[in-house]
């Protein structure tokens, strides 16, 4: 395979021809070899002697002969196919996002009368081309009728047509200036995407599949889409396949993956997520046919995290979970990696700028590891120095998103980053929270959980998590207004659960119950609440605050005393970090 035929120096060397050359006669070679000495005028997509000699070669041969010209009229590629299709050269993948068209048009022979086969259409638009031009090699090898095809930018929806075709009796009558048409393309092209936010991180389309319930993958496919909004990442456009099961190769059909590839075309798009962990192989798989970034679900949360984390400890798990989740993803030599480099999926807190070996990769990751036991050993001696100062730990866990933060900041007249993002928190922050008659508690907020959280970044935090075995109590907080909550809180239980941290009392706290109509859904959570032993509250205004400080209390001290929020008075810890 050739790489990119950009430069000019290629003329210098001696010109190869691609594909199905095998059993080709030595002078049949060397035409097709002089074919590279022929040009056309820019202002023609094919010259007819060049017609007429693709033709001849063609008839000869049995196979289909093409040639990739540039907009100066250079012959670049040479190409033989078999008697019905020709496999194009690498030609260097498309800078995804780019409006421009690849600056080559190809100009090939079919030995029967048909228009562009699918093949050539694909071509098309996969390497965008300026265009593509079939030339039935008639009998006696003269050329006939002459099939265009040119993508069309104006095409919209999914089903649109991605392409426009022409036809002429013959090449004498084609009336195309190939490169002042390709032009108008991209003008089209950069109008259409002129229009668009420019954001940081990437234009992308979700993917998800359903092999059941649909209404489960529509609301996982919500949740991506949230998680690609924190990221930064421009969302254009989502699909959802259902399927019986899963393909092995592409997770996605195979023709729905073409269409895919279509529509990140017309879109504009540079990266495609799966809702879907990918295995290395599909991965690897994937990106073959596309000429875009892939991402699956966790590496999108790995690369959240990435983002959110600050403290030391924070940043060396994250990257440990990014190195552990990419170790297996290295091929010997990869060079899809570095089209990970940079932007979204290829963000790293630490040193490692992700493209390094295999070697390197296990190196940083036992460092990794080293460095966080060391941060993990003191942090054991505070814990245990708080633990001989008996004062009770109450840890807020629960559902990313579902207000922890504000919950923290309202009970302890505190700061922490409360946003909707989610994983707007990653590193613990402990307070100090007083209440009346010298009971006093440390309440602490965590990282928020999510459904199928990455087991990678569950290892990497789980000396942080773990320190949730040492609370007293854990305040479950549930988004009580998001109709996914029973789901979420599930989630979470199970979460728990495989961090063995089942034993832990908790309470239940029903957050956000001022989104929910008073009388109807209000009723419900309230409702919810009781049936399950909770509290429904909204960290926003404070309602129930009250009776979830009296809960707390009567659960850490088993004793009903009364107190008021008013009462409870404010103390900072300083910050472990
Ligand atoms: N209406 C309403 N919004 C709330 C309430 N509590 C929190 N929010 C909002 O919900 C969003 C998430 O709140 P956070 O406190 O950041 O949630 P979190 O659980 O800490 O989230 P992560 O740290 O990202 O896992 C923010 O926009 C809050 O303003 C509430 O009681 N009512
Ligand atoms: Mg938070």
């Amino acid at each position: 395979m050739n790489g990119a035929a950009r430069s000019t120096s290629r003329r210098a060397t001696i010109p190869s021809i691609s594909g199905n050359t095998l059993g080709l006669k030595p002078n049949q070679l060397k035409r097709l070899e002089a074919t590279y000495r022929r040009r056309v005028r820019p202002e023609e997509v094919t010259s007819p002697e060049l017609a007429r000699h693709l033709s001849e070669l063609s008839l000869e041969t049995g196979r289909q002969i093409g040639v990739l010209i540039n907009r100066r009229g250079d012959i670049e590629h040479v190409i033989v196919g078999d008697a019905f299709k020709l496999e194009l050269p690498e030609t260097g993948r498309v800078r995804a996002g780019d409006t421009r068209l690849r600056g080559l048009r190809l100009v090939h022979t079919h030995l029967k009368d048909e228009p562009l086969t699918p093949d050539d259409l694909t071509d098309l638009v996969l390497l965008r081309l300026d265009l593509v031009c079939a030339i039935v090699a008639g009998p006696e090898g003269l050329p006939g009728k002459v099939y265009l095809g040119f993508l069309d930018p104006e095409a919209t929806g999914e089903r649109a047509k991605y392409w426009k075709t022409e036809v002429a009796d013959d090449v004498q009558r084609l009336e195309v200036d190939p490169v002042a048409r390709a032009e108008e393309i991209e003008a089209a092209f950069g109008r259409s995407v002129a229009g668009h936010e420019v954001t940081a991180q990437g234009r992308a389309i979700l993917v998800g599949v359903s092999t059941g319930d649909r209404e489960r993958a529509d609301s996982s496919m919500a949740e991506l889409k949230e998680l690609a909004r924190t990221a930064d990442v421009q969302v254009l456009d989502t699909f959802i396949q259902s399927r019986t099961q899963i393909d092995p190769r592409f997770v996605i059909g195979r023709g729905k993956l073409e269409e895919l590839n279509l529509r990140a075309m017309q879109l504009f798009a540079d990266t495609l997520i799966f809702d879907h962990d990918l295995t290395p192989s599909q991965a690897r798989h994937i990106a073959d046919h596309t000429n875009l970034k892939v991402l699956d679900r966790t590496q999108l949360i790995l690369d959240i995290f990435a983002q959110h984390a600050h403290t030391a400890e924070g940043r060396l798990q994250v990257e440990l979970a990014q190195l552990r989740y990419r170790l297996p993803r290295l091929a010997q030599r990869d060079e899809g990696l570095s089209r990970l480099a940079g932007g979204i999926g290829g963000r790293g807190p630490g040193e490692t700028k992700l493209e390094i070996d295999r070697r390197r990769v296990r190196e940083r990751i036992s460092v990794l590891e080293k460095k966080i036991d060391a941060l993990s050993a003191s942090r054991q001696v505070r814990r245990q120095q708080r633990a001989r100062h008996e004062v009770p730990v109450v840890s807020i866990v629960g559902y990313t998103n579902a207000g922890k933060s504000t919950l923290l900041n309202l009970l302890t007249n505190s700061d922490v980053v409360a946003e909707n993002k989610l994983f707007a928190t990653l590193d613990p922050s402990s307070r100090r929270l007083r209440f009346p008659r010298d009971h006093e508690v440390i309440i602490t907020d965590t990282v928020g959980f999510i459904r199928e959280l990455p087991p990678t970044l569950v290892n990497a935090f789980r000396a942080t998590l773990e320190e949730l075995a040492d609370a007293d109590l854990l305040l479950h907080v549930v988004d009580a207004s998001d109709p996914e909550h029973p789901r979420q809180s599930e989630a979470v239980e199970r979460i728990l659960e495989s961090l063995g941290l089942h034993e832990v009392p908790r309470l239940l706290v029903y957050n956000k119950s001022d989104l929910l109509e008073e009388g109807v859904e209000g009723h419900d959570a309230h409702f919810t609440a009781q049936a399950r032993e909770g509290i429904a509250i909204s960290a926003r205004t404070g309602a129930g605050l009250k009776q979830l400080l009296l809960r707390v209390e009567e659960l850490l001290w088993r004793e009903g005393k009364s107190l008021t929020a008013s009462g409870v008075s404010i103390q900072d810890e300083p910050h472990p970090h």
